[in-house]
């Protein structure tokens, strides 16, 4: 052991990094705030882009104030060609996680990126990442199916420009509440994964780019975002609602994870659930197809009765963007959309009171050694 020992706290369980004014997660009550607001609140009263400034800027807009956003949101959503050639070359068959962080990582080279990163060219760099990542996600999958890409529409709202960028037109406007309202709940969650990332490059004095490239990386994990995509390949698996059981039984007996259960956080229940739980039974009641809604149900409850395990946002997430029409691949993207705002504003927040974020590991290889020439090692394929 070297000088730095101590009991590692693996995966950081239980330790408070910073502190935060962005969101607030009350476990005990099953609440998410975001700068105080209610997040199933915000879900039903507001749109994405009104819970995006928030995020951002600190409080909910006033009319001005959401109407200069949503002018400057529907100006900036084009790509440049650069950006738009990166992914009409990604490689046949690339995981459109990985388009999005090349694309990401891509605009924070073009001019439109450069400029000082002071508070207002921060927020100046979120908001055209807020404009620009959707027209990534459709494009991107308009170029995996051999389609040409639909240039964004300035006419539209953000959600029904995504429709129509992907699709060539947006559903009636319950669907696209329904989605709305899963970019709201998706927008902000702390210090998980993905956001800490961010937080981490940020604190080296990196830039904004660098560190939502970082974010989207993680994000696309299915311990963290990827989940939502692995929730609609189970179902997808499992097939219809008599199977469900038993291949939840097996799944376990094999001592494999469920996909959309389980929070670091959340020991009782994830705050999110019920919302999006709501607005998933809206769609497919509006479809008028329940398949995916009934195998969840018998999912969630042989979890229940066999792990005592609550699902996350990503399990009733997940059908709801398939039966919104959109294919698996998508789902993590659309998360990385939604979470954007979130992660810039902790980006914003880890600089505008900085420190570089260093912890110490508990060393636990062997002790000094010397060197010895060549001729005497033992290698590693005789070590014992
Ligand atoms: C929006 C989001 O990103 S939410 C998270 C999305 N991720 C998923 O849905 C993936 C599935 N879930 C998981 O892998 C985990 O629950 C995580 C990653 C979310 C949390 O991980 P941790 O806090 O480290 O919990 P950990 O993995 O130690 O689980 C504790 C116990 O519950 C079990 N467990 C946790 N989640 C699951 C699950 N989904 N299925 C089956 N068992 C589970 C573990 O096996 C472990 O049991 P053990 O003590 O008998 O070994
Ligand atoms: O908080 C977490 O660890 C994961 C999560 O639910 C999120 O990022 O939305």
């Amino acid at each position: 052991m070297g000088d730095e020992t101590f009991r590692a706290k693996r995966g950081l369980e239980g330790v408070i990094f910073d502190e935060t004014s962005i969101s607030e997660v009350l476990v005990e009550q099953r609440k998410l705030l975001y700068r105080g607001y209610a997040v199933p609140d915000l879900a039903e009263h507001c749109s994405f882009d009104e819970v995006a400034f928030l995020l951002l800027h600190g409080d909910l807009p006033n009319t001005d104030e959401r109407s200069g956003f949503c002018d400057r949101e529907r100006k900036n959503r084009a790509l440049d060609e650069g950006t738009l050639g990166i992914l009409r070359d990604a490689p046949d068959g690339h995981r459109p996680m990985d388009a999005l962080r090349t694309a990401v990582s891509h605009l924070g080279m073009t001019a439109e990126f450069r400029g000082p990163e002071d508070a207002e060219g921060l927020l100046r760099k979120s908001e055209l990442l807020l404009a620009k990542l959707p027209t990534v996600v459709a494009a991107d999958r308009r170029l995996r199916l051999g389609q040409e890409p639909i240039a964004p529409n300035p006419d539209l709202p953000m959600a029904e420009n995504f429709f129509s960028m992907t699709f060539g037109a947006a559903p009636g406007p319950e669907l696209v509440k329904a989605f709305d309202a899963s970019l709201t709940l998706y927008a902000e969650h702390g210090f998980n994964a993905s956001t800490f990332s961010a937080r981490v490059v940020a604190s080296s004095l990196s830039d904004l780019c660098s560190a939502i490239t970082a974010a989207i990386g993680s994000l696309k994990g299915p311990l963290h975002g990827g989940a939502n995509e692995a929730v609609m390949e189970m179902i997808g698996e499992i097939g219809s609602p008599d199977r469900a059981r038993e291949w939840v039984l097996g799944a376990l007996a094999e001592r494999r994870k469920i996909m959309g259960f389980g929070h670091r956080v959340y020991r009782l229940g994830d705050s999110r659930v019920p919302t999006m739980r709501l607005y998933r039974d809206r769609v497919a009641e509006a479809i008028g197809d329940d398949r995916w809604i009934k195998i969840s149900d018998v999912v969630e409850r042989t979890v229940a009765e066999r792990k005592g395990i609550p699902p996350n946002l990503d399990f009733p997430a997940g059908p709801t963007y398939a039966l919104l029409g959109f294919d698996p691949g998508m789902f993590t993207p659309i998360f990385a959309m939604a979470r954007l705002p979130g992660w810039c504003a902790h980006v914003i927040e880890q600089l505008a009171s900085n420190r570089i974020v260093r912890p110490l590991g508990a060393y636990v290889g062997p002790p000094e050694r010397p060197v010895l020439p060549i001729e005497a090692r033992s290698g590693r394929s005789t070590r014992p």
